[in-house]
């Protein structure tokens, strides 16, 4: 029954220098059902105050209000999410069995990893992206400085800043269903390695459905209210922020694993 009554949801983000294929690859997945947040559109539609920078030829974001309207748009999926789970009695099995039943957001853009504990890096050959980059249009400088970024590792290096969880991608030989293809199995191996985790930090706290029907009469409710009921209780709540299964995992990281087709094997995750 916790399964049912406390799934975790996960938000992944994919990265990576522009150019290396996310539009791409998540447009794909959501064509299949992933839940993917663009956050290019997502700024447009929710006015996140932005500053032109004319000598780089970009816009500068507001992060704060992005990442609280991210985080927003969040909770409320991932309310939606519990609602459903509940009144549908989905069990961990079914979560695999088609995009919609996975307690999964993907926030899709080269920001991501800003607002995300776990990311999956796309990543190019320098050749491969310069080529793509003028096909784009961008100018020598802007097509120089991404292709500078993506040799020396500018995004990977930021994951690792801000990021728990790192995984990599190579696509340079991949066409886009197959790097869609590598994501998803990353994912779907990815959101059963944290379920165990999360599962063993719920059994630590003893928290049972039991102790929980006692608490609630739906079952629906942050897990962060139920933590902190158990606080009270005098249960270890490791907490840092508002990912508390993230801080609780947060010794054995930051992990970095390479996608080699064919040769990863997703299911030994944390080995
Ligand atoms: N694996 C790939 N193989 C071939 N072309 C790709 C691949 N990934 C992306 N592209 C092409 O590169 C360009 C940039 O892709 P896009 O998804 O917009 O990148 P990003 O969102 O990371 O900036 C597009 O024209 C896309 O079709």
């Amino acid at each position: 029954m916790t399964d049912i009554l406390f799934p975790p949801f996960l938000t992944i983000a994919l990265t990576g220098t522009p150019g290396t294929g996310k539009t791409e690859v998540s447009k794909k997945l959501e064509s299949e059902g992933y839940r993917i947040l663009h956050v290019t559109e997502f700024i447009k539609k929710n006015n996140i105050p932005s500053e032109r920078d004319e000598e780089r030829d970009c816009d500068v974001i507001d992060m704060d209000a992005l990442e609280e309207a991210v985080f927003d748009y969040q909770q409320q999926i991932r309310k939606e999410y519990n609602q459903r789970c509940f009144s549908e009695e989905l069990t961990r099995q079914d979560f695999h069995k088609s995009p919609a039943h996975l307690p999964v957001l993907i926030i899709e853009s080269h920001l991501a990893h800003y607002l995300c504990d776990l990311s999956v890096v796309l990543r190019t050959h320098p050749y491969t992206l310069k080529d793509r980059l003028n096909e784009r249009g961008y100018s020598d400088k802007k097509v120089m400085e991404n292709v500078l970024a993506e040799s020396i590792d500018v995004v990977l290096c930021d994951c690792f800043d801000y990021c728990r969880r790192v995984y990599e991608i190579e696509t340079t030989n991949l066409t886009i269903d197959e790097t869609a293809d590598c994501l998803k199995e990353l994912i779907h191996a990815l959101y059963d390695d944290e379920f165990d985790i999360y599962n063993s930090l719920m059994e630590k706290m003893n928290v049972t459905a039991e102790n929980i029907a006692a608490q609630s009469q739906s079952g629906c409710f942050p897990i962060s209210d139920v933590l902190g009921a158990f606080e009270d209780d005098g249960a270890v709540v490791y907490e840092d922020g508002d990912d508390d299964v993230g801080d609780y995992i947060e010794e054995q990281n930051p992990i970095l694993m390479k996608y080699v087709p064919g040769q990863n094997d997703w299911s030994e995750l944390t080995e």
